[in-house]
């Protein structure tokens, strides 16, 4: 199986902890052939032509002793040292899925559910703990166990081994079959656990809608579908598997069936030691219950190999944003956006962008405007490189986007969106997000600059105020206002203003927008606003009509047009000078 080779070598970095865990389950499995070699020994002397010396007898006693007492250490090596090793293997494989989430673009996860990615990353990894530490190291003592006692039992006598191998075949069968039709419905089960996750972290996001319009109850019938097939489908393949287990039990038995049959004839008719027919049977104890074992790990190996392949199709997944291998570091930026003759669209069929083409110098203020769904946040997200355009070119400084590295090229851009994300820390931590290193000095400057210190000073704990998950202990203007102290904090060459001042109030927006104003100058700003009052003072204004460009010019220019700008600014009342609003 490709996927076996494929986890071994990804385990490289514990191959070592792995070798010693494995040193113990051999330890262990030899050690287990110790007990039917002396009792068999001890019958012999016991019988007519033996002699059972005090003398060997304690020798027997002793080897005993010693045996038990080496395969307990030999036992808690394997299982302490096995888990060890899958304790740092699957942090190690959840760390590794992670990171490759965090490469994806954005369009990798607009179709997945993050309850769903999470249960991945959580329950199928923890699948590969089962591997490393239960099946594999069953897998190896059981082999060798098999293997030692079939050499022993041909040892013994030739013949009535050969004739205990009869239900192997059957066994083998057995497995196989069981590995076709019911390792399928773990895999099924794997999935359906994911989809669970899935409604289950949209819901517990979403709380507040569910109670606000009244769904519990719709919500409630949806998560009892989700629960019943949860069960359903667990219970399907845990009955298909408690039908196998039981056949391969009874077929294995036969094994034993045709000792005490066969041997018990031999040995009636003296053609065989009573001593070794009482030491087939204790070997064969030690031969049909691991190779049951070794059948029923088809079924753990299954189920990891489920988990595996949802592992595997995250690590194989392939971002539409990549980085060259050539891919340059832009260290000096002064902020010159070009977008040329840019096309875009998510769904193939619905173009979004159509040959959008504009210019920013650096320093200037530009403002995209225009009905909703127009395109405007598309474009943005088009610069930072979370979709690559269809056709076209987006340059910074005169370089296409595509031949920087990533984090060279979104370290020049702050962003400030209209649904503030803010992680569960304090303030402060939320405001140095970009900038972790920056003093308590700067983080107090860019709060007063987004106008966010007096509304912090008279929380509780000041930045040192926990803001809850997604910030919900805070304001919708509040965050805002955190969100743009955190672009400022971050002094990027462009800074981009998303609806970033939609949740706050006319004055206070008129306030942030001030401190906008003064970054002017020293940074691009690029600014969406449905408010217009807030980017009519912009250097230049793009509008935006059906996905294209339909006007571009200042305020005044825009006004005189008498376009769909001018219609946009009659609709929310605004006159001709932008100083005065
Ligand atoms: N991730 C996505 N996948 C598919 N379609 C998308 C995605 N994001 C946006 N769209 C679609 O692309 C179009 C442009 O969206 P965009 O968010 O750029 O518009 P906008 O002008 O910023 O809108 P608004 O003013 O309402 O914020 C919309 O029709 C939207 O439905």
């Amino acid at each position: 199986m490709g996927f076996t080779r494929r986890l071994i070598l990804m385990a490289r970095k514990h191959w070592g902890t792995l070798l010693i865990a494995i040193m113990g389950i051999i330890g262990t499995s030899l050690l287990n052939l110790v007990t039917p070699e002396i009792v068999r020994r001890l019958t012999a002397s016991l019988g007519s032509g033996g002699q059972l010396t005090d003398q060997l007898l304690l020798t027997y006693v002793i080897v005993l002793t010693a045996a038990y007492l080496l395969r307990a250490i030999c036992r808690f090596i394997s299982m302490a040292i096995s888990h060890v090793a899958a304790w740092r293997f699957v942090p190690d494989l959840t760390l590794t899925v992670y990171d490759k989430l965090q490469s994806l673009s954005l369009k990798y996860f607009q179709d997945k559910q993050t309850g769903e990615l999470m249960s991945r990353m959580v329950n199928d990894t923890r699948q590969i703990e089962l591997l490393v530490a239960h099946a594999l190291p069953d897998l190896i003592s059981n082999s060798l166990v098999v293997l030692s006692v079939a050499v022993m039992l041909f040892v013994i006598n030739g013949k009535l081994a050969l004739l205990t191998l009869i239900p192997v075949p059957f066994v083998v069968f057995v497995s196989t079959l069981f590995s076709k039709k019911v390792a399928p419905l773990f895999r099924i089960n794997q999935q359906v656990l994911g989809e669970l996750n899935g409604v289950l972290q949209d819901n517990l996001s979403g709380m507040r809608e569910i109670q606000t319009f009244a769904q519990e109850q719709t919500e409630h019938e949806k998560m009892v579908k989700h629960c019943e097939r949860y069960s359903k489908v667990n219970i399907h393949a845990n009955y298909a598997a408690a039908l196998y287990h039981p056949g391969v039990e009874f077929v294995t038995s036969l094994g034993t069936v045709i000792v005490v049959g066969f041997g018990g004839y031999m040995a009636s008719r003296g053609t065989m030691e009573v001593a070794d027919v009482v030491g087939f049977v204790m070997y064969l104890s030690l031969f049909y219950q691991p190779l049951a074992v070794l059948a029923r790990l088809v079924e753990d190996v299954q189920t990891t190999y489920a988990g595996a392949v949802r592992v595997f199709d995250i690590l194989d997944a392939q971002s539409d944003v990549t980085e060259g291998a050539d891919a340059q570091e832009l260290t000096q930026c002064e902020g010159r956006i070009t977008f040329d003759h840019v096309s875009f669209c998510y769904e193939e069929t619905e173009p979004v962008l159509q040959d959008i083409s504009f210019e920013v110098q650096p320093g200037k203020m530009f403002a995209i405007v225009g009905p909703t769904g127009v395109g405007k946040t598309t474009i943005l997200s088009l610069l930072e490189r979370f979709y690559d355009p269809q056709s076209g070119r987006i340059l910074l400084d005169g370089q296409d986007i595509r031949h920087l590295t990533l984090h060279s090229l979104r370290n020049q851009i702050s962003m400030v969106l209209q649904d503030t994300f803010l992680f569960n820390g304090t303030i402060a931590e939320n405001i140095a997000y970009g900038m972790p290193n920056a003093s308590r000095d700067d983080i107090v400057e860019a709060a007063t600059s987004a106008n966010a210190l007096s509304f912090i000073l008279s929380m509780p704990a000041g930045f040192d105020t926990l803001v809850g998950e997604r910030g919900v202990r805070l304001s919708g203007g509040q965050k805002q206002r955190i969100a743009i102290a955190r672009a400022i904090l971050r002094r990027t060459p462009i800074l981009i203003l998303d609806e970033a001042t939609s949740a706050v109030d006319t004055e206070t927006e008129s306030e942030i927008q001030a401190a906008i104003d003064q970054l002017a100058g020293s940074r691009t700003i690029l600014v969406i606003a449905h408010r217009l009052s807030t980017v009519m003072r912009a250097d230049e204004i793009l509008v935006l009509e059906d996905g294209r460009a339909v006007q571009r010019g200042t305020h005044e220019e825009l006004l005189r047009q008498n376009g769909l700008y001018a219609k946009l600014c009659h609709i929310q009342q605004i006159g001709g000078d932008p100083q005065k609003s």
